[in-house]
């Protein structure tokens, strides 16, 4: 019998357009993907219309004017809006040839945009993978989905350290929720009114270290032209959340330290240095043998961050939660890209229940959406959501073999090893070209 799906509520879409007819094209090209649709030729009411019809996505054209290209008004719209918690994602459109404004409207926060006269396949992706960027977000309140007994636990340690200025360590595997479990504590801590503000340590630069998490006044370097605030001073009275700290070189953990012993932080190139007001949650991936490990973190600093350690278990070890998570992911999908909404069969249920999930939710989130997106029958399949071939033979167990689908998946595996290359596909599977091209024809490959 296929799974029940909970409903997920279609976002809302605000248009921005001088030009009515273009509003009217966007409009209608989209109003299948959204609620409602509100459009507005006038910058004037967009905070008010921001405010009453609270957005998930603008759509925003840079120049407002007829005649006007500098864009001007539409990057001012972007830092007003960088400034507001309620802000909706952004997708800027610009005339063809207008690149530095995108590049400029892209640093402003935009998270992508089109040009005009725009392709309609472009903008329906555009606006699929901006709403899908947007969604754990959105999910704010309740995100953290799952009734086993782990997550129930965890639900608890959350409530009672949420409210206390304690500093919180998450760790977790790759994909577990580490970042929800880091926004729940920020949602249910006195600082919610605040910003909740991630970091991502690993990838931040060795050379703007400083800059990036202090800040720096005007001239403090070359390329500083004006000053700038840090992370530190961005997230005052909120979250600061510092994902794969266990990346940090030493180097920089003992930069952070200092920031954190001291409760200050001086901006490269001023004299004096600022108080720190942010409550600190991180996260990290590494096996507790890599934190407790001196040549790799330095115990001062593991100290400072782990008041609390919250430990977020791997989706193998819950599997009670991965129908109800697979059920609100396809159900999402479903509505986010137009498809009907359709059940797991029995077998696809067991599948997925019985998988190791080695990517954890991020990965069963990746397969709901490509099964709600590539499936062709009413009720989804095991295969429907590729995961690998041994995931489905171990829980099908006496069930037939399946030799059609076997083949088709060895003759999909070999063509991808070899990059599309026939004579390589052909030889790793040891059979002619012309005994591959008759399967990829049977298969429809
Ligand atoms: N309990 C949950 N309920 C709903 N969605 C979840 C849950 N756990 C994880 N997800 C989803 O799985 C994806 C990965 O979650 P998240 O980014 O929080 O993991 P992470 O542990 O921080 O990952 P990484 O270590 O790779 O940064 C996100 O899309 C998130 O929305």
């Amino acid at each position: 019998m296929p799974a029940r799906m909970t409903e997920a509520p279609l976002p809302r879409l605000l248009i921005l357009d001088d030009d009515a007819d273009v509003a009217t094209a966007a409009r209608l090209l989209l109003r299948r993907r959204f609620s409602e649709v509100m459009t507005l030729q006038q910058p004037g009411g967009l905070l008010a219309a921001i405010e009453r019809f609270k957005p998930d996505l603008l759509l925003l054209d840079l120049n407002f004017a007829p005649g006007e290209a500098d864009g001007a008004h539409g990057l001012t719209v972007l830092r007003q809006l960088a400034a507001r918690r309620d802000a909706p994602a952004v997708i800027a459109m610009t005339a063809y040839a207008e690149v530095d404004l995108a590049v400029q409207a892209l640093q402003l926060g935009a998270v992508d945009f089109v040009t005009k006269p725009w392709d309609n396949a472009r903008m329906v992706a555009s606006i699929a993978a901006a709403l899908a960027r947007r969604a754990p977000a959105s999910a704010a309140g309740s995100p953290l989905l799952g009734g086993s007994p782990a997550m129930q636990a965890l639900r608890a340690q959350i409530a009672s350290v949420a409210p206390t200025e304690a500093n919180v360590l998450i760790l977790g595997e790759n994909g577990v929720g580490k970042e929800l479990v880091a926004q729940a504590v920020h949602q249910a801590s006195k600082r919610t009114a605040g910003p909740f503000l991630a970091v991502d340590m690993g990838t931040l630069p060795a050379s703007t270290f400083e800059s990036e998490l202090f800040g720096h006044r005007a001239g403090s370097f070359t390329d500083a032209r004006q000053a700038r605030a840090g992370r530190f001073q961005a997230a005052r009275g909120g979250t600061l959340f510092l994902d794969e700290i266990g990346n940090l070189p030493l180097p920089q953990q003992a930069k952070l330290l200092t920031a954190l012993e001291r409760r200050q932080v001086t901006p490269l190139g001023a004299d004096t240095p600022e108080a720190v007001d942010v409550r600190i949650v991180s996260a990290t991936n590494l096996p507790e043998a890599g934190l407790f490990d001196p040549q790799q973190f330095r115990a001062d600093l593991l100290w400072r961050l782990n008041t609390i350690v919250l430990r977020v278990p791997p989706l193998r070890d819950r599997p009670d939660d991965v129908l109800p998570l697979a059920a609100h992911y396809l159900a999402l999908y479903a509505r986010q890209h137009g498809k009907p909404l359709r059940g797991l069969s029995e077998a696809a249920a067991q599948v997925l229940q019985g998988h190791d999930w080695p990517g954890n939710v991020r990965a069963l989130r990746h397969a709901c959406e490509r099964a709600s997106i590539l499936a062709t029958g009413s009720v989804l399949q095991p295969e429907d959501f590729a995961l690998p071939l041994h995931a489905v033979a171990a829980v099908e167990g006496k069930a037939p073999l399946h030799l059609a689908r076997r083949e088709r998946d060895a003759v999909a595996a070999a063509l991808a090893q070899a990059q599309g290359n026939i004579s390589q596909a052909a030889k790793l599977l040891g059979v002619s070209r012309a005994a591959l091209y008759r399967r990829l024809e049977k298969h429809g490959l």
